[in-house]
C-alpha cells in the first residue's frame, strides 16, 4: 500500500501539487488522470524519488520513503514521461545499466531481457543506438528496462504513448497479471477509454488538487450510462473563459 500524506510541490513560482493525500492499494491497477500540467508526473516523480516534495510525505507499506529511500527505490520499476534519454546507448547497453543498478543476477537478467525483448518485438534492435529508434521503439526500450528487474511496484507515466496496438495489448495484459499477483501497478494516461478498461481505482487531479479518488465502478455509478470520458470532462473539463472547439471552427457547430 502506498500513501501520500499532504504532499505539496512548488517549482519556483508554480504550485504543482496542493495538499495531495491518497492511498494506493496493492493488487489493483491505479490510474492518474488530469489535464496537461495537472500534476500527474510530479506525483509519480515524487514517488520514485526523482524530485523532493516541498512538504508532506510518502509511505510504502508503512515505511516512510524519506527514511527508506534506497530500499523502496529497489522495489520500483519506473517508466518516465519521455523516452528520449540515453540516446547514445544501444538498447542492450541501457538494459545492462538498469541490470547493474538493480544488481539483477546474470541468469535472471538474461532470461527476462530475452523474454521482454521478444514480447515487445525488440530482439532484432537490441544492439542499435536508442537515438536511431522511432518514438514507439524508444518507449518499448524504456518499458523493458522498467520491467527487467521484476520490481513489485510499477510506476508507469503514460506508458502506452507511441506503442503499437500489439505492444499496448501486451502491456495491458502484463499490468493485469502483475496486479492479480497482489502487486502494485500505477500509471497515468490521457486515454480515458484505456483508464475505464484497465483501472480498478483512480485519482483525478486538476491544477495540482485531487478532485476524485476511489473506484472506477463507484465513479461510473454516479452517472449511469455515461462513459468515464463524459464524467471526467464534467469534473475536470474546460473552464468558462476558455475557447471551445465551436469558437475555433467559427461557431458552425460542425464538430
Ligand atoms: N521542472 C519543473 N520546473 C518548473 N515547473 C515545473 C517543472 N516540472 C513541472 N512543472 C510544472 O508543474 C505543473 C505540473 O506538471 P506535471 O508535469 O506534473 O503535469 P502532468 O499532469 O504530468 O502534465 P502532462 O499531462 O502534460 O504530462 C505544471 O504547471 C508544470 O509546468
Amino acid at each position: 500500500m502506498i500513501t501520500f500524506n499532504h504532499l505539496q510541490k512548488v517549482y519556483e513560482s508554480t504550485q504543482a501539487l496542493k495538499d495531495l493525500s491518497l492511498t494506493i492499494p496493492n493488487g489493483k491497477i491505479f490510474g492518474f488522470l488530469g489535464h496537461n500540467g495537472a500534476g500527474k508526473s510530479t506525483t509519480l516523480k515524487s514517488l520514485v524519488s526523482i524530485i523532493e516534495p516541498t512538504s508532506g510525505s510518502i509511505a510504502v507499506d508503512g515505511y516512510e520513503l524519506a527514511e527508506h529511500r534506497l530500499d523502496i527505490k529497489r522495489r520500483i520499476g519506473y517508466v518516465p514521461d519521455s523516452p528520449d534519454m540515453f540516446l547514445e546507448l544501444t538498447a542492450n547497453d541501457y538494459w545492462d545499466l538498469i541490470a547493474s543498478a538493480y544488481q539483477i543476477p546474470k541468469e535472471k537478467r538474461e532470461r527476462r531481457q530475452a523474454e521482454l525483448a521478444q514480447l515487445f518485438d525488440m530482439t532484432a534492435h537490441a544492439d542499435s543506438p536508442i537515438g536511431d529508434f522511432s518514438h514507439g521503439m524508444r518507449q518499448k526500450t524504456i518499458v523493458i528496462g522498467a520491467l527487467l528487474p521484476d520490481p513489485d511496484i510499477w510506476v508507469l507515466d503514460e506508458p502506452m504513448t507511441g506503442l503499437d496496438p500489439q505492444a499496448i495489448y501486451d502491456l495491458k495484459q502484463l499490468m493485469r497479471s502483475h496486479a492479480a499477483k497482489g502487486k502494485t501497478v500505477i500509471f497515468s494516461t490521457h486515454v480515458l477509454a484505456t483508464a475505464q478498461e484497465l483501472c480498478d481505482e483512480l485519482a483525478i487531479l486538476r491544477h495540482g488538487e485531487l478532485i476524485y479518488t476511489g473506484s472506477v465502478k463507484q465513479l461510473l455509478s454516479t452517472m449511469p450510462d455515461a462513459s468515464l470520458e463524459t464524467i471526467y470532462l464534467k469534473m475536470a473539463g474546460r473552464q468558462a473563459d476558455q475557447a471551445t472547439v465551436n469558437d475555433l471552427e467559427g461557431g458552425t457547430g460542425n464538430v
